[in-house]
C-alpha cells in the first residue's frame, strides 16, 4: 500500500511560517500584503475556492478584497477594472477567477494584469520567465506539487515525469517546472494531452504521473507502474445524492483502484487543492515585498 501525501497538512505548516512573517511586517510597521479576486458570475465550484482564498488571507493576516462582477460584464468594462487594481499601489496581488464567460477572452485578461501583480503567474511575460529560469511567479498549482515533492523528500532527478494534460494554468506550467535543473527538477518530461495515442503505456512508463485533464477517475492501475509517485490535480464535482452538498469531490485517478500499486499519492480533497491556496499565499507575500519585480 502506497503513503497517503497529506497535502493539507503540508499548506498548514507552510502556512503558519507565513502567518509568522506577516506579524513580523506588521511589528516592523509595514503595509501587509494585499490579495485581490475579481470574481465574474456565480459557478458554484469558483464561489468555493475563492471563498477559500479570502479565507486564508484572513488566517494569515492579509488583507484581501472580493470584486465581484455580473456575468453580464463586458469585457472592456472588466479590463477597465484589471487596470483599477494594476494603478492601486495599495493592492499588491490580482487573481481574476477562471473559468471567465464565453465573451470574456481571458487571455486578454491576464495579458492586462501587471506582471508585478500576477500572482497566478499566467501573465506571459511570467511564463515565459519561468521557462528561462528567471525570477518569476509560478502558478499556484505546479509550485504546490514541487512543494509536496520537496516536503516527501521524492527523488525527481533523472525520473520520468509523465504529465497529463497541457492546459495553460496546470499541465504545460509542470512539464516545464519539472525539466529544470533544479533540485525538484531534472526530470525527462512526457507531456501527453488527449491527442496522445497509447496514453496508458505512456503513463504506465512514468516514474512520477501528474495527472490534470479534468476526467474523473480515468487513471487506472493499468496506468501505473509499480512504486511510481501519483499527483492527482484533478478536481470535479460529481452528483452525489448521499452528500448534504448534493455531489462528491473525485480526483482524475481512480483512488482506490491505483493506491494499492504506487509508492506515494495524493487523495482528492485534501491533496493538491489546499498547496495551491497556499502557493497563492506565497506569491502575494512575494509581492507586497518586491521581491521578483522590485517596487521603487
Ligand atoms: N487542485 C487544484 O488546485 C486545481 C485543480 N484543477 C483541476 O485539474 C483538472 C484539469 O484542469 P485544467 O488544466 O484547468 O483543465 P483543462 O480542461 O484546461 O485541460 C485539460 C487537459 O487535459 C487534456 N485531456 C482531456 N481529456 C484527455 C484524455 N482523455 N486523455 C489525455 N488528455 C486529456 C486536454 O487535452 P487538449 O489540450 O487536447 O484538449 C487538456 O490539455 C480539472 O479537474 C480542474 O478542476 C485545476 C486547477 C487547480
Ligand atoms: N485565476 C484562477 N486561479 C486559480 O488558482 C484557479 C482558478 N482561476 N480557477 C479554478 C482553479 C481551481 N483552484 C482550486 C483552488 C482551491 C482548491 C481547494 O481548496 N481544494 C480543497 C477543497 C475543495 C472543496 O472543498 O471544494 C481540497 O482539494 O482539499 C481547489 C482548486 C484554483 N483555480
Amino acid at each position: 500500500m502506497s503513503q497517503i501525501i497529506d497535502g493539507k497538512m503540508v499548506a498548514e505548516t507552510m502556512k503558519i511560517a507565513i502567518g509568522e512573517e506577516v506579524k513580523q511586517m506588521i511589528a516592523a510597521g509595514q503595509k501587509v500584503p494585499h490579495l485581490v479576486a475579481i470574481l465574474v458570475g456565480n459557478n458554484g465550484a469558483s464561489e468555493t475556492y475563492v471563498a477559500n482564498k479570502v479565507k486564508s488571507c484572513e488566517e494569515l493576516g492579509f488583507a484581501s478584497t472580493l470584486l465581484r462582477f455580473d456575468p453580464s460584464i463586458s469585457e472592456a468594462d472588466l479590463l477597465a477594472e484589471v487596470q483599477k487594481v494594476n494603478d492601486n499601489p495599495d493592492m499588491d496581488g490580482l487573481i481574476v477567477q477562471l473559468p471567465l464567460p464565453a465573451h470574456i477572452n481571458p487571455d486578454k485578461v491576464m495579458e492586462t494584469i501587471h506582471p508585478s501583480k500576477d500572482v497566478d503567474g499566467f501573465h506571459p511575460i511570467n511564463i515565459g520567465r519561468m521557462a528561462k529560469g528567471l525570477p518569476a511567479y509560478i502558478s499556484a498549482t505546479p509550485q504546490g506539487v514541487l512543494d509536496l515533492l520537496a516536503y516527501y523528500k521524492i527523488e525527481t532527478a533523472g525520473k520520468h515525469c509523465v504529465v497529463v494534460g497541457r492546459s495553460q494554468i496546470v499541465g504545460l506550467p509542470m512539464s516545464i517546472l519539472m525539466q529544470r535543473n533544479h533540485p525538484v527538477g531534472n526530470c525527462t518530461v512526457t507531456l501527453t494531452h488527449s491527442r496522445t495515442p497509447n496514453l496508458e503505456e505512456i503513463c504506465a512508463q512514468g516514474d512520477i504521473v501528474v495527472a490534470a485533464l479534468g476526467k474523473p477517475e480515468f487513471i487506472k492501475a493499468a496506468h501505473i507502474k509499480p512504486g511510481a509517485v501519483v499527483i492527482d490535480v484533478g478536481l470535479t464535482r460529481v452528483e452525489d445524492a448521499t452528500k448534504k452538498s448534493g455531489f462528491a469531490l473525485k480526483g482524475d485517478v481512480d483512488f482506490n483502484d491505483v493506491a494499492p500499486k504506487c509508492s506515494y499519492i495524493t487523495p482528492v480533497p485534501k491533496g493538491v487543492g489546499p498547496m495551491t491556496i497556499v502557493s497563492l499565499m506565497k506569491n502575494t507575500l512575494l509581492a507586497a515585498k518586491g521581491v521578483i519585480y522590485p517596487k521603487n
